[in-house]
């Protein structure tokens, strides 16, 4: 035991780099940083809050747990006083899933984004003090992607200014929202509105949906959960919900009316905010999703790291630093590094991405206020890919960390099937992942026709200004070290993206409509899209290291993360690259003779790199990720807290195994 906590101690010795400093970094400020930790050990110092006995609890208990952590949560957050940043850390730390999220995440962001002042005025006092609980329900059981095809109908009654809510057919129950099922009070719904027998489209109204003072659902409305998900705890904490309306009235001032209203008359009245604003709340979402994937790769990265560290294998004994001979540590084993190195990358690559996504939002609602709403395309095409991008590579991320820790890490106490199965569904809630990645290849066949008509691109689209000169530059690298030039790194990544998606735009004028032609590509826009995207967060990690990062060797441990997120990526698409002449083979060859060699010089402060992140065991909830790396004890500990090991005969020996074995020795005796 001691031998494996002095392991640990002596990887963290072998680190060239300040880990306070970059805890920084990762935080985003000293301030993030200093709240952040502190919210953290409070959570993890209080048994109110104790998370470690969820996998073994029924979907009963486990959504009672999840009710009485969520209003312990709510007391906390008012004996202490919290701010609101420290309410949501708060929240992040509890780390379970329950109808808050959706509360807090959704339905106050789809208030704030699509009611006028007045009607906010009205609902954000009553959802701020959790006097209603509400949910976000768009999705129904027979369309979710496709937005436009939601069939609620919300019909406006002049006689008694009322809309009516109704469900007209199976299809058209609300069909997922979280907290919906058993909780939520009140709903944001997604209909389609009819008024003077004209149907206008979707539109948000707020509904309540059942009592505030015995919590019976209201007349008119049918609800319940959807049932068991994916894993055994995961969002199994959370009652996704099913909803139908049988002509429920609601006054008409609760249709959410900042982009379109109704009049008195029954008049349907557009006012000069885009329609798209309706769609507000997926932006914010998806913005928000970017930085969970960070938080959720990491913590998967951070449990397959501390655990390659421990975890030993094989090869010729070597003497440990107490001179004992020992075997190898897996995380030493290449094949162990190339698969793991390249998350720890992607998680900073992403963290770094997820906070300048954080400030494109900021703007925007700083632009839409001053009724300026020129940078809404962009702001949907970079949250829905990079949300696209950063979840896929997550979720596959959870996965291959899973494996890096061998059977260990399918143990449920090594927390990371539970990691996988909450995480694995943001590939499609807010959006599936291949649809978002579409509309990105909308944006970018919009931006490159606009080209020729001398339409200057903007922001992350920027470089295909220089279209030209992307569609036939070379790559200059000679020798390996080439590859650790930014600007060649920028131009290499830039070049696959532009040929990519002016490949598509050429193909497309070969079909005789665009529609036709969208359908009929739409792998290939798909890949565009990708490699669009992958160029923003390339260019976003490239752009960090540019800015003044103090502490020692932060800098550095930041260039070499880099340059293995950005090899690492060539090597995954070498077809891409080699396919649209954007490298040679001979400097795909010196791009992982690179990546190698980054690979070694990252070896010694990984330990130190994943403690950056600065998570409490309580958070982590993995026995193989544990900051003192007592991995054994601490496993064997955890096999005797089974209910199985709650006896020593199990129940049912007396039932089914006594009467089998009898039997059969009965039948061999005869
Ligand atoms: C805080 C919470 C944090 C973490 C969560 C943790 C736990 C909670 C878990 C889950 C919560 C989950 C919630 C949900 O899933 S809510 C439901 C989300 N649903 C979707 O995302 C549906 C996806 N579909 C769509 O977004 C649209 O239907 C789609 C855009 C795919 C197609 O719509 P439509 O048919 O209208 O599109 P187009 O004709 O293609 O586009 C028209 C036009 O509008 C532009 N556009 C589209 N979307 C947006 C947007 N969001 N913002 C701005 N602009 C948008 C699009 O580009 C087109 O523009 P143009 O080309 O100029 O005409
Ligand atoms: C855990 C979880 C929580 C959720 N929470 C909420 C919530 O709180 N509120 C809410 O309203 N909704 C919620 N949802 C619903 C979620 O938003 C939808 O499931 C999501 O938008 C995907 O829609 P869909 O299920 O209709 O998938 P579909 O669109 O039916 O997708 C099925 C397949 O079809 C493909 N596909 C669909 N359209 C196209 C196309 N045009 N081109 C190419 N391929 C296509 C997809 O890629 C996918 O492979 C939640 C879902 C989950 C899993």
């Amino acid at each position: 035991m001691e031998r494996i906590m002095d392991h640990l101690a002596h990887e963290r010795s072998k680190a060239q780099f300040s880990v306070e400093e970059m805890k920084i970094i990762w935080a985003g400020s000293l301030h993030a940083f200093q709240v952040s930790d502190r919210i953290a050990r409070l959570v993890a110092s209080d048994p109110g809050f104790r998370k470690d006995n969820r996998a073994v609890l029924s979907r009963k208990e486990l959504f009672k747990s999840a009710l009485r952590k969520a209003a312990y949560v709510w007391k906390r957050i008012n004996e202490l006083a919290l701010s609101e940043e420290e309410a949501s850390w708060l929240r992040f730390y509890v780390d379970e899933l329950a109808y808050a999220y959706i509360h807090w995440g959704m339905f106050v962001p789809a208030i704030k984004g699509s009611a006028t002042e007045e009607q906010q005025q009205k609902w954000l006092p009553l959802a701020n003090n959790m006097q209603i609980i509400g949910t976000y329900a768009q999705t129904e059981l027979g369309h979710g992607s496709n937005v436009r095809g939601l069939e609620t109908t919300a019909t406006f009654d002049q006689e008694t200014d009322e809309f009516i809510i109704h469900s007209p057919t199976l299809t058209s129950s609300k069909w997922w929202p979280g907290g919906l099922g058993k909780v939520a009070t009140h709903a944001v719904v997604y209909a389609r509105l009819i008024t003077d027998g004209q149907d206008y489209g979707v539109h948000g109204f707020l509904v309540q949906i059942r009592s505030l003072d015995d919590h019976f659902p209201l007349p008119g409305v049918t609800v319940g959960d959807i049932g068991m998900k994916f894993g055994s705890g995961a969002f199994n904490s959370i009652d996704n919900g099913f909803l139908r309306f049988n002509h429920v009235r609601i006054p008409r001032n609760q249709m959410l009316m900042k982009v379109s209203r109704v009049t008195r008359q029954g008049k349907y009245v557009e006012s000069n905010v885009p329609k798209q604003l309706l769609y507000g709340a997926m932006v914010y979402v998806r913005q928000i999703i970017v930085a969970d994937a960070s938080i959720a790769l990491s913590r998967a990265v951070c449990i397959a790291t501390r655990y390659s560290a421990v975890r030993r294998q094989f090869g010729p004994p070597h003497e440990d630093e107490n001179g004992k001979g020992v075997e190898t540590q897996v995380i030493d084993y290449k094949t162990q590094q190339s698969r793991l190195f390249p998350l720890l990358a992607s998680a900073y690559a992403f963290r770094f991405v997820g906070e300048w996504l954080k400030w494109l939002y900021t703007d925007l609602i700083q632009k839409l206020e001053a009724n300026d709403f020129s940078t809404l395309p962009e702001a949907h095409a970079c949250t829905a890919g990079l949300k696209s991008l950063t979840t896929s590579a997550a979720a596959d991320g959870i996965k291959e960390c899973w494996k890096l820790c061998g059977g260990h890490g399918y143990l449920s106490s090594s927390g990371l099937p539970e990691l996988y199965a909450a995480f694995v569904p943001a590939c499609t809630y807010e959006g599936d992942n291949i649809v978002l990645l579409l509309q990105v290849s909308r944006f970018l066949m919009k931006t490159i026709s606009q080209l020729q008509t001398g339409k200057k691109p903007i922001g992350t689209t920027a470089y295909m200004a220089h279209v030209e000169h992307l569609i036939q530059c070379r790559c200059t690298v000679q020798k390996a070290e080439d590859w650790l030039n930014p600007s060649v790194i920028l131009e290499a990544f830039e070049a696959r993206a532009i040929r990519l998606s002016v490949a598509c735009a050429e193909n497309l004028t070969k079909f005789a409509t665009p529609l036709q032609g969208f359908s009929e590509l739409s792998p290939d826009l798909v890949e565009a899209a990708v490699a669009h995207c992958q160029l923003i967060v390339v260019s976003k990690f490239i752009e960090k290291l540019q800015q003044n990062i103090e502490g020692n060797g932060v800098k550095q441990q930041l260039e070499t993360l880099c340059n293995i997120y950005c090899l690492n990526l060539i090597h995954k698409h070498l077809g891409d690259f080699l396919s649209t002449g954007s490298i040679s083979p001979k400097q795909a060859s010196l791009a992982s003779d690179q990546l190698r060699s980054r690979y070694s010089k990252l070896r010694s402060n990984v330990i130190a790199l994943v403690d950056a992140f600065n998570y409490t065991d309580h958070f982590l909830g993995s026995v193989l990720g544990r900051y003192d790396g007592n991995v054994y004890p601490k496993l064997y500990e955890e096999a005797w807290k089974d209910p199985l090991n709650d006896s020593i005969v199990p129940d049912g020996y007396h039932e089914y195994i006594q009467p089998l074995l009898k039997q059969q020795l009965q039948n061999a005796r005869l």
